[in-house]
């Protein structure tokens, strides 16, 4: 495939620009990088929100990953653009195609990419081998500050942990530490209420090392479950949650990785 051509931006390098975004957003700041797909790297960027109003972002980008209908990938993209979130999302990755959060990201203008596990299979190449071109494709062309796994339904190995020693990739999961770690963690919390065993469960967002679901916690927040929930009820107080506690726990992260 042909190399997409490095856009012609050296003379503007270290120059204060103001760039015109999707959503009628303007940002200003000092080109310190891009690369031929166009990601753009500012320095001390700040967006307009009007004449007098000013909102400084800094110098961050972000990347999501994704498996399935994308409602937390939308509160990240909805808190980006109203700034409640200091960042910008660069590329949405998914392992499955019909994933519905890639035609959320489509919308919002960000690019998006697909992983297909399957492929490579058919190929007769291994999950680690899948897991180690990912995170090439991730470090190399995109180079995050931050990955979030949003619903993102695969396991990743120590190989492509091995791409991003700063350990800046972060999970939301829906349990508390230690409560029901894995798939399905909503469905298995509200069995062992009905038998008795918890009152209530809750939401975290955690570093992500091999070991799953048992990364450092960034943010926790118990959710108590009553007598007259359903499974579906459950589920609802629980995406309510998710969707403020994936974008406080992204800032928090991002906070402490750009102050390293
Ligand atoms: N090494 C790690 N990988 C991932 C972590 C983590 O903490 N460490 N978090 C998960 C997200 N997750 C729970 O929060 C999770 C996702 C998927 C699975 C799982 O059993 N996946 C199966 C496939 C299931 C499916 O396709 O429906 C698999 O990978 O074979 C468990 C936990 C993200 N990755
Ligand atoms: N173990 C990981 C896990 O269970 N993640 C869960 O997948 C859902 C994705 O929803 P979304 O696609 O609407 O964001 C969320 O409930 C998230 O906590």
């Amino acid at each position: 495939m042909a190399k997409a051509p490095t856009p012609e931006l050296r003379r503007y390098m270290d120059k204060r620009l103001m760039l015109q975004l999707n959503g009628n957003r303007k940002v200003t700041g000092v080109l310190r990088g891009y690369d031929p797909f166009m990601n753009i790297v500012l320095d001390d960027a700040v967006e307009e929100i009007s004449a007098s109003e000013k909102n400084h972002i800094g110098m961050v980008v972000i990347r999501v990953l994704i498996s399935g209908s994308g409602s937390n990938l939308q509160a990240l993209i909805d808190a980006t653009q109203s700034g409640q979130l200091r960042a910008k999302i660069i590329v949405v990755g998914s392992n499955r195609k019909a994933a519905y959060g890639l035609e959320r990201a489509a919308k919002a203008g960000i690019e998006t990419r697909t992983f297909s596990l399957k492929q490579f299979k058919d190929q007769g190449k291994t999950r680690v081998d899948f897991d180690i071109y990912m995170a090439k494709t991730i470090q190399e062309e995109y180079k995050p500050d931050l990955i979030v796994l949003a619903g993102f339904m695969h396991i990743v190995s120590p190989e492509f942990l091995s791409f991003f020693p700063r350990q800046n990739i972060m999970n939301l999961h829906p349990a508390l530490p230690g409560q029901f770690d894995g798939a399905h963690a909503i469905e298995r919390a509200y069995e062992a209420y009905q038998q008795g065993k918890i009152e209530h469960t809750g939401v975290m967002v955690h570093k992500v090392i091999a070991d799953v679901d048992r990364g450092q916690v960034i943010l926790e927040r118990p959710i108590p479950i009553e007598k007259e929930d359903t499974l579906n009820d459950l589920e609802t107080k629980i995406h309510r949650v998710e969707h403020e506690i994936i974008v406080e726990g992204a800032q928090k992260f991002l906070d402490e990785l750009t102050t390293q």
